[in-house]
């Protein structure tokens, strides 16, 4: 960003397992961030920094969340760190809610937020003594579009993946060590034409019973220490694995899933539904100077 100024942008910064956002408030749908503004506010080094940018907006202000307006007041408009448009972000909905408590245009309680993978219930409880409240987000309905020949590539390993969709796209591989996953400095390769719009990746290891560990390459971002959509995936692929799919046992199964960030509680409903339990902080508020 240049030093001299045109006007004052208030933004925020917050974060999710250390999954981060920069957030720029916009309630009345009057800014216009076109992936090169994203991606410049998302820099490291020469603008705020952040693994993606949510852009907070009335339902009713944004043309992507027509349909929407009448069952959620606020829309989460989410971009990747190098600007392109996600449907979903786990850790981000969370900072979201956070956001607009702190912000005071919401409460405690249930908050549907308007999402571009539809309407999302999001339940923020309330601060204890030990801190801010655990957010539970009704992530809807797991999808598995169909595996059969999916698979993951690092270097020379080869692992099968499962292909997941929790509203954005997901691979999931269960490897011996999460090290085999290199330095995630380039993006995995995933077998061609399963996902022409590209697909986040998790590598996942077995900690325990209904405990796992997982990293990500995240599309759009690199590999980040968190991603919420990604570790509900992982749940489903791993309770599958174990033989604890829900529609089949008629159970309700937990997973604890550890990231590189922190840890989420991933529940799969027999419905398909996913909970996800989680922390989402907010650390700065500061002005940009455009
Ligand atoms: N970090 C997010 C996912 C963000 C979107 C993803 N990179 C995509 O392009 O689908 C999460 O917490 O879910």
């Amino acid at each position: 960003m240049s030093a001299s100024k045109t006007f004052g942008l208030p933004f925020l910064k917050g974060h999710g397992t250390q999954n981060d956002f920069v957030i720029i408030p916009d309630g009345d749908g009057r800014l216009d961030l076109g992936p090169a503004e994203v991606a410049a506010l998302c820099d490291r080094r020469a603008g705020i920094g952040g693994d993606g940018l949510i852009r907070v907006v009335r339902a009713a202000a944004d043309p992507a969340a027509v349909g929407l307006a009448d069952r959620a007041e606020w829309f989460m408009d989410y971009r990747n760190s190098d600007g392109s448009i996600a449907e979903m972000c786990g850790n981000g909905i969370r900072v979201f809610a956070r956001y607009l408590i702190e912000a005071g245009l919401a409460k405690p309680g249930l908050i549907p937020v308007a999402t571009r993978a539809g309407v999302l219930d999001v339940r923020v409880a309330e601060d204890t003594a030990d801190g801010p409240g655990l957010i539970t987000v009704d992530m809807g309905r797991v999808r598995l579009p169909g595996s059969e020949g999916v698979e993951v590539t690092v270097g020379d390993l080869v692992w099968p993946a499962l292909n997941v969709n929790m509203g954005n796209p997901h691979a999931v591989a269960f490897v011996d060590d999460l090290a085999q996953a290199g330095d995630l400095y380039t993006a995995p390769g995933v077998t061609d034409g399963v996902y022409p719009e590209g697909v986040n990746v998790e590598f996942v290891v077995e900690r325990g019973p209904q405990h796992v560990a997982m990293r990500v390459h995240e599309r759009g971002s690199g590999e980040t220490r968190s991603c919420g959509t990604g570790a509900c995936a992982v749940a489903v692929a791993a309770a599958r694995r174990h033989h604890l799919d829900p529609s089949v046992t008629g159970q309700a199964v937990t997973y604890t899933v550890d990231l590189p960030g922190g840890t989420l509680l991933i529940t799969e409903h027999p419905d398909a539904r996913i909970e996800m339990a989680g922390p989402a902080e907010i650390v700065a508020t500061g002005t940009l100077h455009i």
